[in-house]
């Protein structure tokens, strides 16, 4: 359980004396004495890994904890474009980094058999990829990092400030909607906001962090608003010329309500396609269309250039000889009665479609259980059903629930055509998977109707957009403060 009281206590000055550098040679100091010593030290004196590390501002952030998967990956997105902007046009960011929250155990995670608290991101996704578009670290790396500053065991990291955001109650001024946040106090009985309640993300259960102060933000705006905020942040925790380039740990809880600074831009695009799933997981799935569904890289006609940056427009992407369907059933079966499909209609629905593409397959993504699995199996008859599931039970350990649902997703995105569930974050994913690998629109932007024949809600399309990331733009650079915040 969280012990509060110390939690919330780390403002000790940092200790450095492992360091190994000649500041430490007299013992402890704070961290701004420390790299004060490094102005009047020769630089070679120190570790080169360390004096490259002068000024790192380290952003930690978490999700509301009912959030799904597939959402939390767009908000990464939010803060991969937001940092890497910080990173090339802010002389005090020049050495930022976005700290990857630890998966916690997720509500669609069913399996119960599997461990799946604190995951780390190089589980799911790629990490060289994802830093060849952000500087990030996954949890234990910024640990492993921060304790090169020589940290006294037991090796706690001080976060200096948390800011857990929160909506406002009325969004719009007199019907409009600006740009604002405003710090308010947190109050123990506040179900929105509490310090000690974990809604927001349980980043601060890790057992090694330690904050200082805990601010409850109402918020309003998109990543660019984070920044001014940090900046109080840094204002505030700073004392003088002396400790102006410390090293900094700030902590953004509740972070899917940042907007986008602007939705689908090419810069979207850039950090999306650097989210390649990691190698293990996307080598499950290569396996498994080959095996079974007869496909490759060459035979489907998509690029899976080896650096997500090679990727160029591209729209005659064939895909294999099946279909695939993500029906989303869980949750929407209930919640989303009006436009969810029956499992009846959705095999005519599919059906119609395998005919229309003179196709014999269906592949079926679905978090369906084992029984409805069952049922819509066998309204199949004279197609081929397929659906994935771990071929063993150490692939099952190997993947966890969010890795099968990675296959899934990957072999939906190889499919000659795909069709999805409405609303669903998960199917938007894979949308965006078939924008990259070169499908047309056509193939790709489709939408399961609540029933056969009617007239019936779409999924929005939101086509790739391309772009010369290289030359960021700084067009709003400026947007948030004056000029001589340029710094
Ligand atoms: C309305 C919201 O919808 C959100 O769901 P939605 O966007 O579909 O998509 P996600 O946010 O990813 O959540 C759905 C989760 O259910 C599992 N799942 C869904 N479809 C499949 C599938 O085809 N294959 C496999 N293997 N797993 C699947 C998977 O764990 C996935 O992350 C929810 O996260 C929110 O809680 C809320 O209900």
């Amino acid at each position: 359980a969280l012990n509060n009281t110390s939690r919330s206590q780390a403002t000790a000055p940092i200790n450095i004396s492992n360091t190994g550098c000649p500041a430490q040679g007299s013992g402890s100091g704070s961290l701004h004495q420390f790299w004060q010593t490094f102005h009047s030290e020769p630089a070679d004196r120190c570790p080169s890994s360390i004096l490259k590390l002068r000024g790192t501002v380290y952003i930690l952030y978490d999700v509301n904890i009912s959030e799904g998967f597939n959402l939390r990956r767009d908000v990464y997105i939010r803060m991969a474009v937001f940092v890497r902007r910080l990173q090339r046009q802010r002389k005090r960011f020049a050495n930022v980094r976005l700290v990857l929250p630890p998966w916690p155990r997720l509500y669609h995670w069913h399996s119960h058999n599997l461990e799946q608290s604190h995951l780390l991101w190089r589980h799911f996704f790629d990490l060289t990829s994802l830093r060849r578009y952000a500087k990030v670290l996954d949890y234990d790396e910024f640990l492993a990092e921060y304790r090169t500053f020589g940290m006294p065991a037991p090796p706690y990291v001080h976060i200096s400030q948390v800011f857990r955001l929160m909506h406002y109650e009325v969004m719009l001024e007199q019907g409009i909607f600006r740009d604002k946040y405003e710090r308010v106090s947190p109050n123990a009985d506040d179900r929105a906001c509490n310090e000690y309640s974990f809604v927001g993300g349980p980043l601060l259960q890790q057992e090694l962090l330690r904050y200082g102060r805990y601010h409850c933000v109402r918020f309003q705006g998109s990543a660019g608003l984070v920044e001014r905020m940090l900046r109080e942040a840094i204002d505030e925790d700073t004392s003088g010329p002396e400790d102006v380039n410390d090293m900094r740990v700030y902590a953004v809880l509740s972070a899917e309500t940042v907007l986008h600074d602007h939705w689908g831009d090419e810069h979207f695009w850039s950090a999306r396609r650097s989210m390649r799933f990691a190698q293990p997981l996307a080598q499950v799935a290569e396996d498994f269309r080959r095996n079974v569904l007869s496909t490759t890289d060459t035979s489907a006609g998509v690029q899976r250039p080896a650096l997500w940056d090679m990727e160029r427009p591209k729209r005659d992407a064939k895909g294999g000889e099946y279909l695939c369907a993500h029906l989303r059933r869980g949750d929407f079966v209930k919640s989303r009665e009006t436009t969810t499909p029956t499992l009846k209609s959705a095999a005519q629905q599919i059906k119609q479609l395998l005919r229309a593409f003179n196709l014999t397959t269906v592949f079926v993504s679905t978090d369906a259980t084992p029984y409805e699995l069952l049922e819509l199996k066998e309204l199949f008859y004279r197609f081929r059903f397929i659906h994935f599931t771990p071929e063993s039970s150490a692939q099952r350990l190997q993947l966890k629930d969010g890795g099968v649902a990675i296959v899934d997703q990957l072999i939906c995105s190889y499919a000659r055509y795909f069709v999805g569930t409405y609303e669903s974050t998960f199917t938007y994913r894979i949308y965006e998977e078939r924008e990259i690998l070169g499908f047309s629109k056509a193939s790709t932007f489709n939408t399961f109707c609540k029933a056969l024949g009617g007239n019936c809600a779409r999924n929005a399309v939101w086509p790739i957009v391309w772009g010369n990331d290289e030359d960021d733009d700084d067009s709003d650079a400026d947007y948030y403060h004056s000029d001589s915040d340029l710094y």
